[in-house]
């Protein structure tokens, strides 16, 4: 069974805050969510191995440590997992980013594939699902569908917000896919939206609404 991680330090949560209260203007609620993706990055990371170097300083030899030459590949579900993105990229540079368009048809709420392009050495990298919603989780579990489909291995997801049933899901069709959030929320009313939620983050991030 996967591992759930809540992401609960308090920088997080207090962002988290702004980020769902209504008022919040599109400039702010694209700010404060790619502040809480550089701070999710910094806990996802937390496992990343190191291994021993030196290095020389004006002065002397230092035993030192550097991050042993994992490759990362960040996956946002569009649109919304893209206002994570460079959040992410501004702790882990080298990391590629490969994109999967899904959208959720209103009616079944099942999720739609539209787009996918993955960096060519994608089975070599550890990669990590961006979205901030999981709700029912039908978009993250496709998305990874498609990653496993095409050979990959070691997937994470980070999302900002998830609700009960989406990680319920997400743990039954994944079982290997630890889930990184700042949030597990309520409940999913009846048109699929968490409660209380932010809203449509895709709307909230882009001004589409
Ligand atoms: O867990 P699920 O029930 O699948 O719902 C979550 C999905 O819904 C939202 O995307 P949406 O379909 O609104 O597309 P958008 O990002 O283009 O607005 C969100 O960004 C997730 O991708
Ligand atoms: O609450 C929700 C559920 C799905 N997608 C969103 O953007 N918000
Ligand atoms: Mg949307």
């Amino acid at each position: 069974m996967s591992k759930v991680f809540l992401c609960d330090h308090p920088l997080i949560q207090h962002k988290l805050t702004y980020i769902r209260d209504e008022r919040t203007n599109t400039k702010d609620f694209r700010e404060l969510v790619d502040e809480v993706a550089t701070l999710m990055a910094y806990e996802i990371t937390r496992d990343v191995p190191l291994e021993k170097t030196t290095v020389k300083t004006p002065v002397a030899v230092a035993e030192a440590k550097i991050i042993s030459g994992r490759m990362l590949g960040l996956i946002p579900i569009l649109r919304a997992g893209l206002g994570m993105v460079d959040g992410i990229l501004k702790l882990l540079p080298a990391a590629k980013v490969g994109h999967i368009g899904l959208y959720r048809d209103p009616d079944t709420l099942q999720p739609v594939e539209y787009y996918a392009k993955l960096p060519t050495d994608v089975l070599e990298r550890e990669l990590i699902v961006i979205d901030p919603m999981l709700a029912t989780g039908g978009s993250a579990i496709a998305a990874i569908q498609m990653l496993k489909n095409r050979g990959c291995k070691q997937i994470k997801l980070m999302c900002l917000i998830a609700a009960p049933e989406g990680v319920k899901a997400m743990q039954e069709a994944h079982p290997d896919v630890d889930i990184y959030t700042a949030s597990i929320d309520d409940y999913l009313n009846d048109h699929g939206y968490i409660i209380p939620g932010l809203g449509d983050a895709g709307d909230r991030l882009f001004g589409t609404k």
